[in-house]
């Protein structure tokens, strides 16, 4: 079953577009990873998911239920900088509230996880720090183990060894408790050995949707003379390609059969996280900013 559907929405915030005729079905109980370049889309297309924004034309639901609906917002918790709990509650109570609030909270696992991390339930959220704050949103959104779980960009703010550790909880907490869990972020290289999905969002379109595991082995570099590699190349659909040096060509395209047919060039399936760089990257480069600029250097 799908948990989330999004059917040709758009978003604009007065003339500005944020989501261009989205269309998205996600599988229920999958971790998928949301990334995108800043101003993508992202935030927008979590918000409304969480229902604090209305599309301005199409569909989105939950478990084919409205996103305002009760049934998803009692069964749902989104994850994001803003985050509020009340001012006055200890970290303690913020976290007994939790455990009221919530169905699937289990106090054998988040007070030994909060105690991990070192919050003193004696303290106030306005005595943390940055990073602690977006670590106790995190782990808060995580102990919920609400079956829709959005995060917007959690990670951010969390020292090296921190989001380290708040990744292998979310996956033992995860494996122990499966939900859907949708986790944008800017770190796709450290994020992506969680994720079953990912989905890529560019100038408000979905531009990939696919899962991990087939997306390991869908596309490839390749590097070889031109000329033999312009033959092979002919009808497919290139993702970049660039010579790098005098008559070489390095090319990346999408592919679905066995490498073997390669053999005779470099040749090799393309990491996640460089199918992403590849398919958001902007055409030409800094260089190109760089190599203009010196060109146009008037003196006179
Ligand atoms: N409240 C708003 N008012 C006006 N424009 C907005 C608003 N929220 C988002 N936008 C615009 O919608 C577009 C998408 O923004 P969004 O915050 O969804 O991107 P994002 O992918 O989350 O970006 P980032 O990675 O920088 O957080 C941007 O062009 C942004 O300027």
């Amino acid at each position: 079953m799908n948990a989330i559907s999004f059917e040709n929405v758009n978003k604009s915030f007065h003339r500005q577009s944020a989501l261009i005729d989205f269309n998205l079905q996600i599988p229920e109980n999958t971790i998928v990873g949301v990334a995108g370049r800043n101003g993508a889309g992202k935030t927008t297309m979590l918000e409304i998911i969480s229902g604090l924004q209305t599309p301005s034309s199409g569909r989105a639901a939950v478990y084919g239920f409205p996103v305002t609906s009760l049934e998803v917002q009692s069964n749902s918790i989104f994850v994001e900088e803003n985050m509020a709990f009340p001012a006055h509650f200890t970290l303690g109570e913020i976290l007994a509230a939790g455990a009221e609030q919530y169905t699937f909270w289990e106090n054998a696992v988040a007070l030994p996880l909060f105690q991990y991390f070192e919050f003193k339930m004696s303290a106030k959220i306005e005595q943390l720090s940055k990073g602690q704050k977006r670590l106790f949103q995190a782990l808060f959104g995580l102990c919920t183990r609400a079956p829709l779980t959005l995060m917007d960009e959690p990670l951010e703010g969390m020292d090296e060894t921190i989001r380290k550790d708040f990744m292998e909880a979310l996956l033992k907490d995860y494996i122990q408790k499966p939900r859907t869990i949708l986790i944008s972020s800017h770190h796709l290289k450290e994020i992506e050995n969680l994720l079953e999905y990912l989905l890529i969002i560019e100038n408000g379109h979905n531009i990939l949707f696919s899962s991990i595991e087939d997306l390991r082995h869908s596309v490839l570099e390749i590097t070889g003379p031109i000329a033999e590699l312009q033959q092979l190349l002919t009808g497919r659909e290139i993702i970049f390609e660039e010579e790098i040096s005098p008559g070489i060509l390095k090319a990346v395209f999408y592919y679905s059969g066995s490498k073997d047919k390669f053999s005779s060039f470099h040749c090799t399936w393309s990491s996640i996280s460089d199918i992403y760089t590849y398919l958001v990257k902007k055409k030409g480069g800094i260089r190109d900013v760089y190599h203009s600029t010196s060109s146009q250097r008037n003196y006179s």
